[in-house]
């Protein structure tokens, strides 16, 4: 386009049917990111990248000339009718985006080739936008992962166990959303294998997958994020090849952990033993004291851990924790589904009595 706002002067000779190309994609395009924009500005409350969406629309439709638009001709277009049986099934609002941001993709690659017949200024154009789209798609991805995160009050750690899947499947079923697969005894090849199947299955759920301490399996499987204890590898060290899209989270057992976590920027903490626990025998409990200095000091997600059950939530919720992570109260429940609903109810209603505390 020249400075005037006027399309290449080869434009006039571009054949009708790229025209129509040009037309359709341009809508398509336009059509695509305007649905990724309305969550952007009402699902996240990002003003950042709803405006990143608002401009690639404007550009968009600075090149939707009179002469494209006239190309038009539905009437005669094939394709009008034609879909696909998965088009018509969303689950849920990531599906939603994800096929959509999958759309604009298409659609500015497909502007980038035939644009250029019309106007180079417009292939390149379009090249940059497909370019920013992947920004926006990892970003988007990185902002749903941080408000996922933010949104869970109960976290499965789970344990080795014949009715692995059964269980992390009923609790996904009772409204679960963090899981973490921890298995300190597998080989790789079945903690590979494992962890691609889970991670699916939460996926299928709109549940966060986090794997236990391994960065390299975190990153081949793309989990969404890693949990590394004391004695893991530092978190710069994960970040490094994490990136910082992917959740990075840190055990602390007092608060010069904690501040250490926070300083190298986890993005949630594990505050526990809270109570000796035969799932990690090894480690002395920091009691209901370091949950309280939690509740006051921590600025960031954290969750209490160790010899969590129904029957200790109580005096955890004294403590001043919202958010809780479970291995064996949901591994070992008879009806994982029943045990994290009451779970999600009862932490349900104490975030919402320390939101009207916190109101006054
Ligand atoms: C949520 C959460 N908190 C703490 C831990 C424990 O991690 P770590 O100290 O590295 O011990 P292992 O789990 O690796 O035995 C956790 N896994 N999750
Ligand atoms: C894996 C783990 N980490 C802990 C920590 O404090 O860092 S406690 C713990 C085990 C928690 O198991 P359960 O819910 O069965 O008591
Ligand atoms: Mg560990």
């Amino acid at each position: 386009m020249s400075l005037e706002g006027q399309p290449h002067h080869n434009a006039h000779l571009t054949p009708p049917s790229v025209c129509r190309i040009l037309d359709a994609n341009l809508d398509r395009a336009r059509e695509g990111i305007r649905i990724v924009e309305e969550w952007c500005r009402f699902g996240l409350n990002n003003a950042e990248l709803t405006n990143t969406c608002k401009q690639m629309r404007q550009e968009l439709g600075r090149w939707h000339s009179a002469q494209l638009r006239s190309a038009r001709n539905t009437p005669d277009d094939p394709g009008v009718d034609l879909t696909h049986p998965r088009e018509e099934r969303r689950e849920n609002v990531e599906q939603v985006l994800q096929a959509n941001l999958c759309r604009v993709e298409e659609a500015l690659r497909v502007l980038e080739e035939y644009g250029k017949l019309y106007d180079p200024d417009l292939g390149r154009a379009c090249k940059q936008m497909r370019y920013q789209v992947y920004t926006l798609e990892s970003n988007f991805l990185a902002d749903q992962r941080q408000q996922k995160l933010k949104q869970a009050s109960l976290y499965l750690v789970t344990s080795p166990s014949d009715r692995l899947f059964e269980v992390v499947e009923a609790a996904l079923q009772g409204g679960l959303t963090l899981v973490q697969y921890r298995d300190k005894d597998t080989d790789d090849v079945t903690r590979l294998n494992t962890a691609q199947k889970l991670k699916h299955l939460c996926h299928d759920y709109g549940a966060l997958f986090i794997l236990n301490d391994r960065v390299d399996l975190a990153l081949a499987i793309e989990a969404d994020g890693v949990h590394l204890g004391q004695q893991d590898v530092p978190i710069s060290f994960a970040r490094q090849l994490l990136g910082s899209q992917r959740i990075i989270g840190r055990s602390t057992t007092s608060p010069e952990e904690m501040r250490r976590a926070l300083a190298e920027g986890a993005d949630y903490v594990g505050v526990g033993p809270v109570y000796a626990t035969p799932t990690k025998q090894d480690k002395t409990p920091a009691g209901l004291d370091y949950v309280r200095y939690a509740a006051e000091r921590c600025p960031i997600p954290w969750f209490a851990i160790g010899g969590i059950d129904m029957n200790t939530l109580p005096q955890v919720f004294e403590g001043g924790a919202t958010r809780v992570a479970v291995v064996r109260a949901l591994m070992q429940a008879e009806q994982p589904t029943l045990v994290t609903q009451y779970f999600l109810s009862q932490l349900a209603w104490i975030n919402r009595m320390r939101r009207r505390d916190e109101q006054g």
